[in-house]
């Protein structure tokens, strides 16, 4: 075996990474008058929709490439993201999506902390009350590493707007979709 503590090592995290994201997600259902169960039981952390990505940036940066990005700007699309990086610079975030031209930040590296993402079902879920975070990798000239976990929803549950998150001055702005399909959606968009 070439890596033996691999799997013990990915399962500890795994475990430690879940019990994170539930609690913020307690939190978040908190923050807008739901129990801190509420997303828990209605099936939007699925054990079977959850990913891990490992990811590693090499270090040159290829003058061909347009604009060096490790990855290009995107929002993620479930629930939230937890991310762990090795503290190499590189990752981007901007505030204002909507906004032109768009102003990118870099995002600092605190030892010993996880980024967390707001992904594109929650805002579609809270109405825009929680945005979900455009972002990109840029190349800066050194090897990079990080691991992004993904929490998202059962593909049949479907998210429409919170009672909480809309009234009749802000009237839901998505119309209810299944994570399922929403997904679907995403990667036709995207790999066209
Ligand atoms: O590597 C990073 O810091 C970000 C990765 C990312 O945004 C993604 O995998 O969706
Ligand atoms: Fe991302």
């Amino acid at each position: 075996e070439r890596f033996p503590s691999w799997k013990d090592t990915m399962k500890l995290y795994h475990a430690a990474a879940l019990a994170a994201g539930k609690r913020i997600l307690s939190l978040i259902a908190l923050s807008l008058d739901l129990e801190a169960e509420f997303f828990q039981n209605i099936g939007a952390v699925d054990c079977s929709s959850e990913v891990i990505r490992l990811l590693h940036y090499p270090g040159e940066v290829n003058e061909s490439d347009n604009g060096n990005y490790g990855a290009s700007a995107h929002s993620d699309y479930g629930m939230i993201t937890l991310l762990a990086t090795d503290g190499t610079p590189g990752l981007q975030i901007c505030r204002e999506k909507d906004r032109h031209p768009q102003l990118w930040e870099d995002v600092r590296h605190v030892d010993g902390t996880l980024i967390v993402n707001i992904g594109d079902l929650l805002e579609r879920w809270t109405n825009c009350v929680f945005r979900s975070t455009l972002h990109r990798v840029v190349a800066v000239g050194r090897e990079r590493y990080s691991a992004a976990y993904f929490l998202d929803p059962r593909p049949d549950l479907v998210v429409q707007c919170l009672e909480s998150c809309c009234c009749d001055a802000c009237p839901p702005r998505f119309p209810p979709i299944t994570a399922g399909d929403y997904l679907k959606e995403r990667l036709s968009a995207t790999y066209k």
